[in-house]
C-alpha cells in the first residue's frame, strides 16, 4: 500500500475570506473620483477624531499650517519686489537700496514661516498618541461588549485581527496624513496667490501639470489595498503556522510528533505563493510610478515651456519670470505633499473605514443594555429551546424543555458532541436561542437587562483560559465588584486550591504565565482548582460547572463535588462524563444529538434502561473486577 501523506488529506485547507470583508472589497473598488468625493468627508473625520483627542493641538496644527501659508505668499511677492528692483535700470547700490525693504520682508516672511511649521510639527506630532489612546480604547470597549454569538461567524476574528493591527494605527495617520494634506493645499493657494498675482495664466497649467501624479498616487494605493484583501487568508495562515512553531505552548506536541517537517514545509509553500505575490504587486507598482512620473515629467516640462515661451514672447517680464519660476516650484513642492497625503489618506481610510465598520457592527452585535432588571433568582425555564451556531446543518440543542429552580442540583449527561455544553450557554445567557423561548422567573430572557440576569450567573467553564494574572487576580476576577460574599482565599479554599497557592513562590502574589519575568505555570489539575476557585469567588445563585473535575485527581474531584452539593440559596447545573458524581442529582437530563431523550433520578435512570443505564454500566464496569 503506497505511503499515506498529511497532505493527502489536506490537512491545512484554503482559508477562505469571510463573508465580513465584502464591504471593504466593493468600496475599495470604487474609482478616483469616488474616492476624490469621499474625500472631505474622510477629513471631515479625521479632524473630528483629532478634535476629540485634543482641541487645542488641532487648532494649532492647523492655525500654524494656515498662518505659514500666508507668510509664503508675502515671501514670493516680496521676492518678486526684490527682483523687480534688482532687475531695474541705474546704479548697483541704489538698486540694492531699493531693494532692502522688499529684503526685509521677504527675510522676515521665510522665518515666520519656518518658526510656524516647526511649531505646527510639534502640535501634530502630539496628537498621534493620544488619537492612539481614544481609538484603541474604543476597539476594546467594542470587542468585550460583543455577544458571545458574534464570535461564531469565522470573519469576526478576522476582522477583529485587522481593526487591532491596522485600524488603530491608521487612526493616528489620518489625521497625520488630512494635517498634512491641508498643510500642502494652503501651500498651493498661498503660491497660487502669488502667481495669480504675478501671472494668472500660469495658474491652470500647473493644476493640469500635477493630474498624472494625483492618478498614479490613487492607482498604487488603491492596488496595495486590494493586495492586502488578496493576501490576507495566506497572512493568516502563516501566522497561524508561525504560532504553532513559536511558542512554548506547543513546543512539546511539535516535538514530540516530530511535526517539524510538515509545519515547515507547509509554511514553505504559503510563503513561496506570498512571495511570489508580493513580487508582482512590486513590479506592478513600480510600473504605475513609473509610467506616472513620465507623465508628470513630460507635463512639468510643458508647464516650463509656456514660461519660457512667455518670457521670449515678452508677456512677461524677467523679474517677474524668475519670481513665477520659484512660486511654481513651491507650488509643485505644496501640490506635492498633497498628492502624497492624499494617496496616504486614501489608503489610511480605507484601513480605518474598516475599523471603523467592524467597531459599529461589534457593538451592534452588543447585548442591549436595556431591558427589566432580573429579580432574584428562583427558577429558569426553557421551552423547546433550541440553538443552531451558524452554517450547521443541525441544532446542537434541540427543542429542549426543562425547568431549573432555585436551590436544586441538575445534571446534564450525555456523550461527546450531544449539546450539554450548548445547553449549558443557553441557560447563562451567553447565547440566544435560535427557536423556542427561555424565561427567568417567568419573564421572557429577551426582555431582560442582560448585566442584571448575568449578575446571578457564574460558569465554570470547560475550556478555560489561563490568564496572564496572578494566582490572587485570576481568581478575583471572577467578581471585580466584590464588596460581601466570601473572600478570595474563602473560594481558593472551597477549591483545594488554597494550599497549591500559598506554596507558589510569591503566594497569592505569583504571576502565572511562564514568559514574564518570575512568572510561574502551574500543571493542568492545579489550573482547574484555580478555575473552580473563581467560580466559588463569584458566588452567583446559578452556578454551571461544565466538566469541573476532568483534570482534577481523586482527592480534589471528592472535595469539589462535596463543595457542588445541595444548598437552599444556590442551584448547581452540572456537566460531567463521571456519571458516579451526578448520582445525588435532583434531576439528570440525558442528551442525545442535541435533545433531552431522558430525564429523572440516578435511581430511576439505571432502573428505565436505555442510554444512561448503558453508560453507567460502562463506566462502573471500569472498577469492578
Ligand atoms: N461555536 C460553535 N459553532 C458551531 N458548532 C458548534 C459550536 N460549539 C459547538 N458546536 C457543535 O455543537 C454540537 C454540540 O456541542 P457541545 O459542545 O454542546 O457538546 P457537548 O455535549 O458539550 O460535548 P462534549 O462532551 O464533548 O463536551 C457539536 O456538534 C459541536 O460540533
Amino acid at each position: 500500500m503506497a505511503q499515506q501523506t498529511i497532505d493527502d488529506h489536506d490537512a491545512l485547507p484554503e482559508l477562505e475570506a469571510a463573508g465580513w470583508l465584502h464591504h471593504s472589497e466593493s468600496f475599495a473598488e470604487t474609482s478616483f473620483w469616488a474616492v476624490a468625493r469621499r474625500l472631505p468627508a474622510i477629513v471631515r473625520e479625521a479632524l473630528a477624531l483629532a478634535w476629540q483627542a485634543n482641541r487645542v493641538d488641532t487648532i494649532a496644527a492647523i492655525a500654524f499650517n494656515v498662518v505659514a501659508g500666508v507668510a509664503t505668499t508675502f515671501g514670493l511677492l516680496a521676492t518678486s519686489t526684490v527682483l523687480t528692483e534688482l532687475f531695474a535700470a541705474g546704479p548697483t547700490p541704489d538698486r540694492i537700496a531699493a531693494a532692502l525693504p522688499a529684503l526685509v520682508v521677504a527675510a522676515v516672511a521665510v522665518s515666520i514661516r519656518g518658526g510656524l511649521t516647526i511649531a505646527a510639527g510639534w502640535a501634530q506630532a502630539r496628537m498621534a498618541p493620544q488619537i492612539n489612546y481614544a481609538v484603541e480604547l474604543r476597539l476594546f470597549g467594542a470587542t468585550t461588549a460583543v455577544g458571545l454569538a458574534a464570535f461564531d461567524d469565522s470573519g469576526f476574528a478576522e476582522e477583529m485581527d485587522r481593526a487591532k493591527d491596522r485600524g488603530i494605527v491608521e487612526a493616528a495617520s489620518i489625521v497625520n496624513s488630512s494635517v498634512d494634506l491641508l498643510t500642502g493645499l494652503v501651500r498651493v493657494a498661498a503660491t497660487a496667490a502669488a502667481i495669480a498675482v504675478i501671472e494668472p495664466i500660469l495658474l491652470p497649467c500647473l493644476i493640469l501639470a500635477a493630474i498624472p501624479s494625483a492618478v498614479t498616487a490613487v492607482r498604487m494605493a488603491r492596488r496595495e489595498y486590494l493586495a492586502m484583501l488578496a493576501f490576507i487568508g495566506r497572512r493568516r495562515r502563516m501566522w497561524l503556522l508561525g504560532s504553532i512553531m513559536a511558542n512554548r505552548h506547543t513546543a512539546a506536541e511539535v516535538r514530540s510528533y516530530q511535526m517539524r517537517d510538515f509545519l515547515l514545509g507547509q509554511y514553505e509553500r504559503i510563503m513561496r505563493g506570498q512571495t511570489a505575490a508580493e513580487m508582482r504587486l512590486v513590479r506592478a507598482q513600480t510600473g504605475t510610478r513609473t509610467v506616472g512620473a513620465a507623465v508628470g515629467g513630460l507635463a512639468s516640462l510643458a508647464l516650463y515651456g509656456v514660461l519660457g515661451w512667455m518670457l521670449v514672447d515678452g508677456a512677461i517680464p524677467l523679474a517677474a519670470a524668475a519670481t513665477a519660476l520659484l512660486a511654481l516650484q513651491a507650488a509643485q513642492m505644496g501640490l506635492n505633499t498633497a498628492i502624497y497625503a492624499t494617496n496616504r489618506l486614501y489608503e489610511d481610510a480605507l484601513y480605518y473605514g474598516d475599523f471603523r465598520a467592524f467597531v459599529d457592527r461589534a457593538w451592534a452585535q452588543a447585548p442591549e443594555p436595556s431591558g427589566e432588571p432580573a429579580s432574584d433568582f428562583a427558577e429558569i425555564r426553557l421551552d423547546r429551546a433550541s440553538l443552531r451556531y451558524p452554517d450547521t446543518d443541525t441544532p446542537a440543542v434541540d427543542e429542549v424543555t426543562l425547568t431549573v429552580r432555585k436551590g436544586q442540583v441538575i445534571a446534564l449527561v450525555g456523550e461527546n458532541g450531544s449539546g450539554k455544553s450548548s445547553l449549558a450557554k443557553l441557560l447563562a445567557g451567553l447565547y440566544q436561542p435560535t427557536g423556542g423561548t427561555i424565561t427567568w422567573n417567568g419573564v421572557d430572557v429577551r426582555r431582560l437587562d442582560p448585566a442584571s440576569r448575568a449578575a446571578q450567573v457564574a460558569v465554570i467553564t470547560q475550556d478555560w483560559w489561563k490568564f496572564p494574572f496572578t494566582a490572587h487576580q485570576n481568581i478575583a476576577v471572577g467578581r471585580g465588584d466584590r464588596e460581601t460574599g466570601p473572600t478570595v482565599v474563602d473560594a481558593a479554599t472551597a477549591a483545594l486550591a488554597h494550599e497549591m497557592i500559598e506554596e507558589l513562590p510569591k503566594g497569592y502574589a505569583t504571576l502565572l504565565n511562564r514568559q514574564f519575568k518570575d512568572g510561574h505555570d502551574l500543571s493542568g489539575g492545579q489550573w482547574q482548582r484555580l478555575v473552580a476557585a473563581r467560580g466559588f469567588y463569584r458566588d452567583a445563585a446559578l452556578l454551571i460547572c461544565d466538566e469541573p473535575s476532568s483534570a482534577l485527581d481523586a482527592r480534589a474531584e471528592h472535595a469539589m463535588f462535596q463543595q457542588l452539593r445541595r444548598r437552599p440559596d444556590r442551584t448547581v447545573v452540572l456537566i460531567t462524563h463521571r456519571l458516579a458524581n451526578v448520582r445525588h442529582a435532583d434531576q439528570i437530563y440525558v442528551l442525545h444529538h442535541g435533545r433531552i431523550v431522558q430525564h429523572g433520578s440516578h435511581a430511576e435512570l439505571v432502573a428505565a434502561g436505555g442510554l444512561y443505564q448503558e453508560l453507567f454500566h460502562l463506566q462502573a464496569s471500569g472498577y469492578l473486577g
